[in-house]
């Protein structure tokens, strides 16, 4: 197993100051950030496109930047958030028409490539792309939105991804992405996951560091 990554998502950051709410967030202990692309098509919300990305950036932002695209094509956003300073893009596989060609498209503008599965979505889409992947993030929520409940047929999803990477001996991350809470982050990462998107439960308390080192407690109790 590589390291634990915490990744608190910006869809529930503070976005008249994002710049200084990511700083601020990264300063108290966050491995890097999540940031969600919505389309109001694919999903039925609207956010950020890539001139955010790179404000955050110019701004002085430097710790990774996971860009979870919820959108519907992707492949032009692809190339624009690259450009804008992006360090891995995932989207989901029905969202492309050609994964394999998307995943590479995404590798040949320098990033890390992933597949993001809905609670619907079934893990054959893995099946011709594992040597291509290098993050698969399941989805434990519907996407499009921040604050809702964690689906707990994601933790017997989670073995499953995690039995197909170990087999596969490749550094391959399993991200979690909805619902993820200080109570449950130890049971998540018992099934499997090792990087945790985590938006409402960080931004919506004072004391960003609180959170974030609670969080670590509770992946410090986990015996291997
Ligand atoms: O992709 C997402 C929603 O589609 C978000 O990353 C996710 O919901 C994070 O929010 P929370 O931790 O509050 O559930
Ligand atoms: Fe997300």
């Amino acid at each position: 197993m590589q390291p634990y990554l915490i990744a608190p998502s910006i869809l529930s950051a503070d976005l008249a100051r994002l710049g200084q709410d990511v700083e601020n967030v990264i300063n108290c202990g966050a491995d890097l950030i999540h940031f969600d692309v919505m389309d109001n098509h694919y999903v039925p919300n609207l956010t950020f496109g890539a001139p955010i990305c790179q404000s955050l950036r110019d701004y002085g932002i430097n710790c990774p930047i996971d860009v979870h695209l919820m959108a519907s094509p992707v492949e032009r956003l692809i190339t624009d958030f690259a450009k804008a300073g992006a360090t891995s893009i995932t989207f989901h596989p029905e969202a492309s028409v050609h994964i394999d060609r998307t995943l590479q498209l995404i590798k040949d503008n320098g990033c890390q490539a992933g597949l993001v599965f809905n609670p619907a979505t079934p893990l054959n889409y893995l099946d011709y792309v594992m040597d291509k992947v290098d993050i698969i993030l399941l989805m434990s929520v519907n996407p499009g939105f921040g604050g809702q409940s964690f689906i707990p047929a994601t933790f017997e999803k989670l073995k499953q991804v995690r039995q197909r990477i170990d087999a596969s001996g490749l550094p391959i991350r399993l991200e979690v992405d909805g619902g993820v809470k200080v109570n449950n982050i130890a049971q998540i990462a018992k099934a499997g996951a090792d990087m945790f998107v985590a938006g409402s439960a960080i931004f919506d308390q004072p004391d960003y560091r609180k959170v974030i080192d609670e969080m670590r407690a509770e992946l410090a109790k986990i015996v291997a």
